[in-house]
């Protein structure tokens, strides 16, 4: 199909009402910080700083997939995690996830014409979904999704593959997830900020922890594609411990001014060439863009979810 243009991406995504000085997707979220505590299992497959080192601090951010910065925090699909690394003076890691596993499709053209189909209501979406078969392990994850009751309890995936590389250049294809080490129902939560509300109740007495797994493919996957599920039984390693122990309200806290460029990547992580990756980074720019023109301006608005 034809190309696809970030322009167009935010162009939709951010819909008829803008919210000046707001992320264009993503736009309601709590920024968060805390440090990743390496165990040393991943250092013979990556040369990155963050696999040698004990520890590495970083910002983050929850945030719940819309173009609306107060939207109801239970009403949202998509729960999602991004995280900054700092791993040298010179190096930054950046990560931006999502709940569901994989994409409901394979190519930014389709996940254009995917947003449309969304915009245009039910019927259109099951179209959409019957004419792309490559959707399936999508909608079985959302058929046996169960939210929960907490940012903490949440699953996060990477959903696009990277290289782990090697200090001899070889090239390991992974996906990531952060797997959460609490469980929470969602039972008894109400209110439009029920999420957040949570949140800061909960790292008011201790810290939200998640185990950082790799999933390693092997010769039969295709790492370039985001909406194919690798199979169970691929090998898995357990690199560590993700520590969030503060927030700060999104607006004026430190991952504010962060773009969650996917691309951003230290040396040792490279990128594969799945076309959504170049997507997505060439729409985080032309979001980040709009909302800094925006808070130039004097444009932003100050609007916090506590
Ligand atoms: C072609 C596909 C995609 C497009 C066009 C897209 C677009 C966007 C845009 C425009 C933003 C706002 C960026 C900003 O202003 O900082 C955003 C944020 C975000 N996206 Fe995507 N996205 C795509 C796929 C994905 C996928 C596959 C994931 C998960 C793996 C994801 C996770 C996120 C997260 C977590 C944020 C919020 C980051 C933050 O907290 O600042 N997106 N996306």
């Amino acid at each position: 199909g034809d190309k696809v243009s970030a322009q167009q991406f935010v162009d939709l995504q951010q819909g008829d009402s803008v919210h000046p000085g707001f992320r264009r997707a993503h736009a309601k979220g709590i920024c968060v910080q805390g440090e990743f505590r390496n165990n040393g299992a991943l250092a013979q497959y990556s040369s990155a700083q963050i696999f040698a080192t004990s520890v590495t601090p970083f910002v983050g951010r929850f945030s719940l997939a819309g173009n609306n910065p107060t939207a109801p925090d239970l009403k949202a699909p998509v729960r999602s995690l991004a995280l900054s690394f700092a791993t040298s003076a010179s190096e930054q890691w950046r990560i931006a996830m999502n709940t569901p596993p994989v994409m409901a499709v394979s190519n930014p053209q389709d996940f254009y014409q995917q947003l449309v189909a969304i915009k245009s209501g039910p019927k259109a979406i099951q179209t959409f979904f019957a004419e792309h078969p490559e959707s399936a392990d999508f909608l079985a994850w959302k058929d046996s999704y169960q939210p929960s009751g907490s940012f903490a309890a949440e699953t996060y995936h990477s959903i696009n593959a990277f290289y782990l590389v090697d200090d001899n250049e070889q090239r390991q294809p992974v996906r990531w997830h952060m797997q959460p080490t609490v469980s929470v129902t969602d039972d008894g939560l109400s209110g439009p900020n029920a999420l957040h509300q949570e949140l800061k109740a909960r790292l008011a007495k201790q810290p939200v922890v998640f185990d950082w797994l790799f999933t390693l493919a092997s010769a039969q996957d295709d790492e370039r594609n985001p909406a194919i599920q690798w199979p169970a039984e691929r090998p898995r390693i357990n690199a560590g411990k993700i520590v969030i122990t503060q927030w700060q309200a999104q607006q004026d806290g430190a991952c504010h001014s962060i773009n969650f460029d996917p691309l951003v990547l230290p040396s040792g992580i490279s990128p594969t060439v799945d076309a959504i990756l170049r997507a997505r980074s060439a729409a985080y720019a032309e979001s980040y863009r709009r909302r800094a023109v925006e808070q130039l301006r004097g444009q932003a608005k100050e609007l916090s979810n506590d």
